[in-house]
C-alpha cells in the first residue's frame, strides 16, 4: 500500500517499513521506564501497608532493569534513526533521478502547457517536501500510531473500563483534525499559489533588470514584487495559524482524557472495584501514552499537506513522453515531409504542408514573421509530435524513433544561443562530450573561433560568465556553430541570425556556416535573403503553408512573394547602408 501510495521504490518502501517497525519498537521500549517506575513505587508502598521491610534485592534487580530498557531503548532508536534516513534519502536522491529522466523524455507541448517557473517551484518543493514527509513524518507518525494501538490494548487487558477512560476523547480529537484537513487543504493551495507568485515576481524583476532600469521603473516594479512578498506573508500566517487552531484543539481535547482517567479512577475506587496501584498505574501511563498520541495530531495534517505533493508528482509521472527505436540507421538523408498539420494548443501553424527535403542539399525556409519557418524546424527535429501527416528520414516515420537516437543525427543551430558558465573549451565540447581537445580545437578554428580566443585573457580555459555574457552575439553564434561542427552530424538546422550582426562578424559567420553545411542535408531559416542565393532549393511559406518553391533565379522569375520580399529587403539595406 505504502508503496504505490508514496511512489517508493522496493527498496524505498523495504526500508520504510523497517523505520516504522523500529520506530514503533523504540516507542514501545520508552514505555518501560514508566512500567519499571511503577513496580518501584509497588514495592516501596506495599511493605508500608503490611508492615514488612522493602526487598533490596528486588529493588536492585528494577535499578538494573531500567539501565537495560534505556540501552535497549538507544538501540533501537539507532536503528529508527538508521532505517528512517535511509530510506528517506535514498528515495528522494530516486525520485529526484526519476524527475530528471522523465523531464528528459517529455515532448516540448508539456512545458508550453506549463508556466517554467511553476514547474521548477513545484519539482524542487515537492522533492523536499517528499523527502522530508518520508524522514519526519511517515515513520513516526505509523510508528506512534502502532505503539500507541498495543499500549491500548495491553491496558484494556489490564482494565478496560480505565484504558476506556484513557482513549474516549481519541475519536473527537481525530474528528477536529479531519474537520480541519479542508481549511488546510484550500489555505495550502492558495500558500503555493503566492510562493508561485513571488518566483515568477523575482525571475521577471531579475531577468527584466536592465529595462527596469532603463525604463526607471524600478519602483513601480519593486511595488509588485513588494505586494507578492506580502502576500505569501500573510498565506503562509493564515496556512498556519489555522492549521494550529485545529491541531491545538485536539490536543486539548486529547488531554482531557487524563482528567476522565482521575474521575473514573476515583469512581471506581470509591465502590470497591478498583485498587490504587492500579489507578496510579493508569495515571502514570496514561501521561506518558499522550505524548506520542499527541506527535499522530499533529502529523496528521503535515501528512495531508504533502500528500498533494505526492497527487502532483504522480500526475507529472502519468505525462505522457516520447518514446521510440533506437536502433534505426539512416543510410539516406533525405527528409519526406507529407501532408503535415500542426498547431500549439488551439492555434493552427502548419495547414497541410508537404515537401521533400534531398540529401546532401541546402534547403532555405524563407516568409514573413510569424509564417511558421521556426516550427516547421522543430517539427523535424522531432520538438514535438505532427498532429497529422508525417515527417520521414530515409523512410522511417520520426515518430517511431526515439527522440535522441534522432538528434545524434542532427545538429541545430539556435538563434538563441545557450551558454554555459564555464570555459570555452568545455563550452564547445558540449557537441560531442568524447572529443579530444584537438578535436574541439580544429572545430572552433573552422568556425573562425580562433581570433576570438586569441584576444581572452586565458584563451580556451577563459570563463565565459553566466550565459556567456563576457561575449557578443556574434562570438557567441560563432561558439554554436563550432558544437555543430564538432559533432558532424548530416543533417543540420540551422536558425541564421545574421541580422542583427555587426558586418566584421556577419563575414566570420558566413565563413562559419559555410564550413557547417558542407557535403550535409541542411535546413536553413535565412533571415537576410541574399545569403540563400546558392540554395539548392528555397521553400516559401506564408500562414504556415508553402506558397512557393524553387531555386533563386525561379523564384525572382515567379515574382512572387519571395520577390516582394526580396526587394524589400533590397530597399532597407540601401538605406541602412
Ligand atoms: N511555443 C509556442 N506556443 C504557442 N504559439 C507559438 C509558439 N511558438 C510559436 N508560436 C506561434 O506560431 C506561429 C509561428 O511561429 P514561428 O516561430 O514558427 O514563426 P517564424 O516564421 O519562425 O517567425 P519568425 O521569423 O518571426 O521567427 C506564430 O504565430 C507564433 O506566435
Amino acid at each position: 500500500m505504502f508503496k504505490r501510495l508514496l511512489m517508493l521504490s522496493d527498496a524505498g518502501s523495504k526500508n520504510l517499513r523497517q523505520a516504522i517497525i523500529a520506530c514503533t519498537i523504540s516507542n514501545l521500549t520508552l514505555m518501560l521506564p514508566f512500567i519499571i517506575l511503577l513496580q518501584v513505587i509497588v514495592s516501596l508502598i506495599t511493605p508500608l501497608t503490611n508492615h514488612l521491610a522493602v526487598n533490596k534485592s528486588y529493588l536492585w534487580l528494577m535499578v538494573g532493569l531500567g539501565i537495560l530498557s534505556s540501552l535497549l531503548f538507544l538501540l533501537c532508536y539507532q536503528r529508527e534513526y538508521k532505517k528512517t534516513y535511509a530510506s528517506a534519502f535514498g528515495q528522494a536522491a530516486n525520485t529526484r533521478i526519476e524527475v530528471a529522466e522523465k523531464i528528459r523524455k517529455l515532448p516540448l507541448s508539456f512545458f508550453n502547457r506549463k508556466d517554467l517557473s511553476e514547474l521548477t517551484t513545484n519539482i524542487m518543493g515537492d522533492c523536499a517536501t517528499i523527502e522530508n514527509m518520508l524522514s519526519h513524518v511517515v515513520p513516526q507518525l505509523i510508528g506512534y500510531s502502532c505503539s500507541s494501538v498495543i499500549t491500548c490494548v495491553l491496558l484494556a487487558f489490564y482494565d478496560w473500563r480505565m484504558a476506556s477512560a484513557i482513549f474516549c476523547t481519541l475519536p473527537i480529537a481525530f474528528l477536529i483534525v479531519i474537520i480541519g484537513k479542508g481549511f488546510e487543504k484550500k489555505l495550502g493551495e492558495k500558500q503555493l499559489q503566492s510562493k508561485l507568485a513571488v518566483s515568477n515576481e523575482v525571475q521577471e524583476y531579475l531577468d527584466g533588470i536592465k529595462i527596469i532600469k532603463g525604463f526607471g521603473i524600478s519602483g513601480e516594479k519593486f511595488k509588485t514584487l513588494d505586494r507578492a512578498l506580502k502576500n505569501m506573508m500573510w498565506a503562509a500566517i493564515k496556512f498556519e495559524g489555522i492549521s494550529g487552531i485545529f491541531v491545538t484543539l485536539s490536543t486539548m481535547v486529547l488531554k482531557v482524557g487524563l482528567g476522565v482517567v482521575v474521575l473514573v479512577g476515583v469512581k471506581l475506587i470509591v465502590i470497591g472495584s478498583l485498587d490504587p496501584i492500579t489507578f496510579l498505574a493508569f495515571i502514570v501511563i496514561g501521561s506518558r501514552i499522550y505524548s506520542p498520541l499527541i506527535s499522530v495530531l499533529t502529523l496528521l495534517p503535515e501528512l495531508f499537506y504533502m500528500l498533494t505533493s505526492i497527487e502532483r508528482m504522480k500526475s507529472l509521472q502519468t505525462e505522457s513522453t516520447m518514446e521510440g527505436r533506437n536502433d534505426v540507421l539512416f543510410k539516406d538523408f533525405s527528409i519526406n515531409i507529407d501532408h503535415i498539420n500542426f498547431s500549439y494548443k488551439q492555434k493552427s501553424v502548419i495547414n497541410d504542408l508537404s515537401c521533400v527535403i534531398p540529401s546532401n542539399k541546402m534547403t532555405a525556409l524563407v516568409g514573413p514573421s510569424g509564417s511558421g519557418k521556426s516550427t516547421l524546424l522543430q517539427l523535424i527535429a522531432r520538438f514535438w509530435d505532427v498532429d497529422k501527416g508525417m515527417i520521414t528520414i530515409d523512410g522511417n516515420d520520426i515518430k517511431t524513433i526515439d527522440p535522441e537516437t534522432l538528434m545524434l543525427s542532427m545538429s541545430f543551430v539556435f538563434q538563441n544561443v545557450i551558454l554555459f558558465d564555464d570555459t570555452i573549451l568545455n563550452n564547445i565540447r558540449i557537441g560531442r562530450h568524447d572529443a579530444s581537445d584537438e578535436e574541439v580545437k580544429l572545430a572552433a578554428k573552422k568556425a573562425r573561433c580562433d581570433e576570438l580566443i586569441a584576444r581572452l585573457p586565458h584563451g580556451w580555459d577563459t570563463l565565459i560568465g553566466e550565459n556567456g555574457s563576457k561575449l557578443s552575439g556574434g562570438e557567441r553564434q560563432r561558439i554554436s556553430i563550432a558544437r555543430a561542427l564538432l559533432k558532424n552530424a548530416p543533417i543540420v538546422l540551422l536558425d541564421e541570425a545574421t541580422a542583427s550582426l555587426d558586418p566584421e562578424n556577419e563575414v566570420y559567420i558566413q565563413q562559419a556556416i559555410s564550413e557547417l553545411v558542407k557535403d550535409r542535408t541542411v535546413i536553413v531559416i535565412a533571415h537576410r535573403l541574399k545569403t540563400i542565393i546558392t540554395a539548392d532549393q528555397i521553400i516559401v511559406l506564408d500562414k504556415g503553408s508553402i506558397v512557393e518553391q524553387g531555386s533563386y533565379q525561379q523564384l525572382i522569375d515567379n515574382n512572387g512573394l519571395f520577390t516582394r520580399l526580396y526587394s524589400l529587403q533590397k530597399q532597407q539595406f540601401s538605406i541602412s547602408n
